[in-house]
């Protein structure tokens, strides 16, 4: 087999020494040429493949179907193992004549990550350009050269051009703005302006673009929104934030201004007592259970507690007497959507969650049912809560305070409220004293509720006539100080000059009985039917001393009736 006339040694060195796989064959399809690549590739040794068909070494390397057809292979792929490659098999020519084939074989794993990388840029290039042509800003983007290389049709249509006529363009053929025709200097160089295009004001922002801290051009982007609906848009924003702060501050001033400890009027010796006591025990998050009667002012110790303990939340009233039963733990807890009928859309936080890192002031305790009790008794210990229907629980941080006018150790004897809650709940008690406890304070309460009603109604009263004065220091206010307020009150809506005469007082204070002549004639009989239910209830709560519960006894009505009551005639605070 006379192949050819060259050194057939150096050959076969110098077809050793290539990287490509080669395989040739002669014309009777025995293998003559197996280089070392050919061995790594196919995994076969040169030694053994030498001399025997091409079919038993490499069944599908479509050499003798090069030798039988002369036609050549080029570019074809094939894979081993994870291995791609592309193949040229060529037939072998002497004289004019085929005598074998020749296979070259070259690994293009490397070529076709190449390939798909640069698919991928492709792809993400086209993406770009979509996001840059979709919605309304303008972009255009400058080389070295202050070419402008890249633009889209919105900033083309803002300077009147076809795109054809801005990419690829000197930008200052284009404009002779300094914004557009000025380059970024350095990387942080980033300029924002109102720029005028085409008689046209607009927002400019202009970015460097930097590579490896080398500055390559700037990216200029316009934004077509009418300056004059900015401005109008940011004074907007401007006034809106301005009317925050005031009502914030108005709230800051309502919420520390009405409620301080100073606001607790009163000198007597028990009160002083109270206001030293607020101040000690507010910073600590004990729980404090507040006792007194009916418009003592147990609500607004427990305010200052919550002011001066400086806790960052809300101060959350939840009045148990006038919540209905089943009610109760969606009030306290809050719950999700669907989890019972009747359920609020989206679900509602509870009052527990609402007082996060401030205070709850439950009043009214001993009316809170005996199932909710014990509810309540393991959030105080658990510190967490569970919305009604949800598993989740949440870690809560509120300071509880409680108040009552009632007896709860009766209570207690009565199977009506929990022992260990109430031991829970009474780690510190306050007692706030009744107003007849500290008649002393009653001229310094009557100033500043004077004082007060003169600033809302714009009178100028400047006191109560020494008579009245007298028949307030003999009465016994089972309302308190409430009571007290109301019936200053009533006489700022009838008095005629400076002083609050007798003649302006609610005749149950004058101890009158109830008679025919208290009721003014000519009044529909439903309003003298109010007017004596009203008179009787409070008759009732004089009897009672305040206490509802005992009023709403006396009187053969549900308490909840009586609180409804109490609403209508506007005799609750
Ligand atoms: N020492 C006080 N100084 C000034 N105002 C007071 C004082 N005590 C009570 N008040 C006023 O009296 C009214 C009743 O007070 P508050 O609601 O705090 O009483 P309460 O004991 O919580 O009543 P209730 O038991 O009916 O819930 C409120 O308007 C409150 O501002």
């Amino acid at each position: 087999m006379a192949i050819n006339p060259i050194n057939h040694l150096s050959l076969l060195h110098i077809l050793d020494s290539i990287h490509n796989a080669i395989v040739a064959i002669d014309e009777e399809g025995k293998v003559i040429i197996f280089n070392k690549a050919s061995e790594r590739v196919f995994n076969y040794p040169a030694k053994k493949a030498l001399g025997k068909n091409i079919n038993e070494v490499l069944p599908f390397s479509g050499l003798n179907k090069v030798l039988k057809t002369g036609e050549s292979h080029i570019g074809r792929k094939f894979k081993i193992g994870d291995n791609l490659y592309v193949v040229n098999r060529t037939p072998l020519y002497y004289k004019g004549k085929i005598i074998g084939a020749i296979g070259v074989a070259q690994e293009i794993n490397e070529l076709k990550n190449i390939a798909d990388e640069l698919e991928n840029v492709l792809a993400l290039k086209q993406t770009l350009e979509t996001i840059l042509e979709a919605g309304q800003e303008g972009y255009m983007v400058l080389d070295l050269d202050k070419t402008v290389t890249h633009a889209n049709k919105a900033i083309a249509d803002l300077f009147g051009l076809k795109l054809s006529d801005i990419v690829n363009k000197p930008i200052n053929s284009l404009t002779a703005n300094p914004f557009f025709c000025e380059l970024p200097e350095s990387a942080d160089d980033i300029k924002t302006e109102v720029v005028e295009i085409n008689g046209r004001q607009v927002v400019a922002f202009k970015y460097p673009i930097v590579k490896d801290y080398k500055l390559y051009g700037g990216v200029i982007k316009v934004i077509f929104q009418e300056v004059s609906d900015l401005l109008a848009l940011a004074e907007k924003v401007n006034q809106l934030n301005s009317e925050l702060s005031y009502y914030k501050n108005e709230l800051t001033k309502y919420t520390s201004k009405q409620f301080t400890e100073n606001k607790i009027i009163g000198n007597h010796p028990s009160i002083v007592r109270l206001k030293e006591i607020i101040k000690k025990i507010a910073p600590y998050n004990t729980t404090v259970l507040i006792r007194g009667e009916s418009g003592t002012g147990k609500e607004l110790v427990a305010h200052a507690l919550h002011v001066e303990s400086g806790r960052p939340g809300s101060f959350i009233k939840v009045n148990c007497a006038a919540i209905p039963e089943n009610l109760f733990e969606a009030e306290l807890f809050g719950y999700v959507e669907g989890a019972f009928t009747g359920a609020k859309k989206g679900g509602q936080i509870g009052k527990f969650e609402l007082a996060n890192n401030g205070t709850i002031f439950l009043d009214e305790i001993g009316d809170m049912p005996l199932a909710m009790q014990a509810k309540l008794l393991r959030v105080l210990q658990e510190k967490e809560v569970e919305r009604l229907g949800d598993r989740k629980t949440r870690k809560i941080n509120v300071r509880v305070i409680a108040a009552t006018n009632q007896n709860l150790e009766e209570l207690i004897k009565k199977k009506k409220f929990r022992e260990d809650l109430y031991y829970r709940l009474n780690v510190i008690s306050l007692y706030v004293p009744a107003l007849r406890e500290r008649i002393e304070d009653l001229p310094l309460l009557i100033k500043y509720f004077i004082e007060k009603f003169n600033k809302e109604y714009g009178t100028n009263v400047t006191g109560i006539s020494p008579e009245v004065m007298d028949i307030f220091m003999n009465y016994s206010w089972p309302g308190n100080i409430r009571e007290l307020e109301n019936v200053l009150e009533r006489c700022f809506n009838l008095v005629e000059g400076k002083v609050i005469e007798k003649k302006y007082l609610p005749p149950y204070i004058l101890g009158e009985e109830l008679k025919n002549k208290e009721f003014p004639l000519g009044q529909s009989l439903t309003n003298l039917l109010e007017a004596y239910e009203k008179e009787l209830i409070k008759a009732a709560l004089l009897k009672a001393k305040g206490n509802k519960s005992k009023a709403a006894n006396l009187l053969g009505i549900s308490r909840q009736w009586l609180h409804k009551r109490l609403k209508y005639f506007n005799l609750l605070p």
